[in-house]
């Protein structure tokens, strides 16, 4: 399912429990924002909350990055698929395999979800890469994991908002690009390392601006959120 307001911003419901998540819903409609539900959320409160979000009309992203062998991840997607969200992810990491196995589970549904590829979490540096034996360079590692995930039929990548240009000119418009790691100039890096600013991020190319902790953990999320998507606008 896709919304007909199609919104870049997707805010993620990491929060503790429904009744907290459903403060913030509660205040929003599916023409302001997109709901990502994640690891925390969907752990306490799973897929029923995930179909009640889409049942008041939400694109709902479900970001449980699934990394295992290929016919695992591709059951849990079809899983997700079964649910009706707009969007699920699986780690590019996990190789060609298992992303070719995922993308053809997925391929004779009538309503599939966007398959989107994490590249290299924003949470990671140089300094983490080389600690984990990979090719320290953030951006090379990024480049060569979505044109893998590409090569493999996804329709497009996590990566930083850094990469997102790169990405756009290699892979053309097409090959949606969600970008997390979004932090408007004034607010904190938290655990955050590749980030960039929600209107350098739509310059760069991004499709989707994941934004969590800056409208999330606001005094008004609401107003928060409206302040980005106004400063978006205008570019
Ligand atoms: O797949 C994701 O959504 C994701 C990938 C990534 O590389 N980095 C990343 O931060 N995320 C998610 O994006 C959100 C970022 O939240 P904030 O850092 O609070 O804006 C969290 O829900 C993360 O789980």
């Amino acid at each position: 399912m896709t919304s007909q307001y199609d919104p870049k911003i997707i805010v993620p419901l990491d929060y503790a429990n429904a009744a907290t998540a459903m403060q913030f819903v509660g205040r929003v409609d599916p023409s302001l924002c997109r709901l990502k539900v994640g690891k925390e959320l969907f752990t306490a409160e799973g897929p029923r909350f995930v179909e009640q979000l889409i049942k008041t009309g939400f694109d709902v992203f479900l970001d449980l990055k699934f990394h295992d062998i290929p016919n695992t991840v591709a059951q849990a997607c079809k899983a997700a698929a079964n649910l009706g969200v707009w969007m699920v992810n699986i780690h590019a990491l996990g190789g060609r395999k298992m992303m070719e196995t995922t993308r053809e589970a997925l391929s004779g549904l009538s309503q599939r979800p966007l398959l989107i590829g994490v590249t290299i979490l924003t949470s990671m540096d140089a300094t983490q890469l080389a600690e984990v034996g990979l090719n320290p360079d953030p951006a090379a590692m990024v480049g060569r994991l979505a044109a893998l995930a590409k090569d493999c039929g996804l329709d497009g990548v996590v990566c930083s908002a850094q990469e997102a240009a790169q990405l756009k000119a290699q892979h053309g418009a097409d090959f949606k690009l969600v970008t997390p790691g979004i932090r408007p100039a004034d607010a904190g890096l938290d655990d955050q390392s590749r980030v960039m600013t929600p209107e350098a991020a739509i310059q760069a190319g991004s499709d989707y601006l994941v934004i969590g902790r800056p409208i999330t953990r606001a005094d008004d999320p609401v107003a928060a959120l409206m302040r980005i998507r106004d400063a978006i606008a205008q570019n």
